[in-house]
């Protein structure tokens, strides 16, 4: 990364910033020296579903009040896959979609934290100082009003504020958006899936639920191990402009009808009863 690739003082326009997408930093060693100041929004991101959209949405407009970039900070794998929490972390996103998907909202970095067992025993005092004052230079903080953070878990939004004051940010917790009177999280898009409910969830996502594959000659598919696939059944998705039909066993192959040797992005639409 170019030391000079650097926010330029105007609203939008980064020097340097790559037409395709945000920055992209794996780790903070992969964050140029100086880059900050900037406003920052923390959390997995998994789906970039419509809550998230909106938490982006504040970051965002704080950002460019401020005339600041704003990064995101994401951590992957899942924390609670790493931690070993008993719940539902398939992957609805790949990092590099996530990171596409936070640039149309207008983030413009994308910092990876890779969530590993030491980062899991990090306290929220060392998190801050480490990663938001040293490293992004933050001047305000935006999560959902429902953000954990730390050692066990135990930094919330009143942490943040707290910390804020010593170290020059304010922090914000934006209240929690609902789908169906639930809160709206990747844990329900992936029950929705899991129950074969692709237009649930559509709806919790804001946009059909995307897999990126690579089909071979017989229509089989190929993806990322731990992906989110929807329930077994037949499928009407999408891949570009065209409609297909998607197969899922039980066993959890799918084949692509008609097959399209090649990678395909395939966005499920409606399940079709048999
Ligand atoms: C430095 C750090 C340490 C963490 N340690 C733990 C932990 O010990 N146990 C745990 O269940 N989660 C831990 N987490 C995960 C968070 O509680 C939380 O799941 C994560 O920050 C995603 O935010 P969310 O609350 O929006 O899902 C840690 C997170 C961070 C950043
Ligand atoms: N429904 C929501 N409304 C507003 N903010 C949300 C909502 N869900 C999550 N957030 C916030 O978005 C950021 C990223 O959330 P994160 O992906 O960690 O949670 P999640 O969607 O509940 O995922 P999971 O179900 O896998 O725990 C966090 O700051 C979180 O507080």
């Amino acid at each position: 990364m170019n030391a000079d690739a650097r926010y330029d003082g105007s609203e939008t326009v980064l020097l340097d910033r790559p037409s395709s997408g945000p920055f992209l930093w794996n780790g903070l060693d992969e964050v140029p020296a100086g880059w900050g100041p900037c406003v920052v929004t923390l959390g997995v991101f998994d789906g970039v579903h419509k809550g998230h959209s909106t938490v982006i949405g504040h970051a965002v407009r704080a950002g460019r009040a401020r005339g600041l970039p704003t990064v995101l900070v994401t951590f992957d794998p899942h924390p609670a896959r790493v931690v070993g929490i008993d719940r539902d972390t398939a992957t609805l996103t790949t990092v590099e979609r996530r990171a596409e998907l936070v640039h149309e909202l207008g983030v413009d970095a994308v910092l990876v934290l890779p969530f590993t067992p030491e980062l899991a025993r990090v306290t929220a005092d060392s998190f801050v100082d480490r990663v938001l004052v040293r490293t992004l230079e933050a001047r305000e903080v935006v999560v959902g009003s429902n953000f954990t953070f730390g050692h066990k878990g135990s930094g919330t939004v009143d942490t943040l504020r707290e910390l804020g004051r010593n170290h020059g940010f304010r922090a914000h917790g934006v209240n929690l958006t609902s789908v169906r009177d639930h809160p709206n999280s990747s844990t329900h898009v992936r029950t929705c899936l899991r129950s074969g409910d692709v237009r649930a969830a559509t709806h919790a996502l804001g946009r059909p639920h995307r897999i990126d594959a690579y089909c071979d000659t017989t229509g089989y598919l190929r993806l990322p191990a731990g992906t989110a696939i929807p329930a077994a059944g037949l499928y009407v998705a999408r891949t570009g402009t065209d409609t297909v039909h998607v197969r899922v066993s039980p066993d959890g192959a799918i084949l692509l009808l008609p097959p399209s040797p090649g990678a395909v992005n395939l966005e499920f639409l409606e399940r079709r009863r048999e």
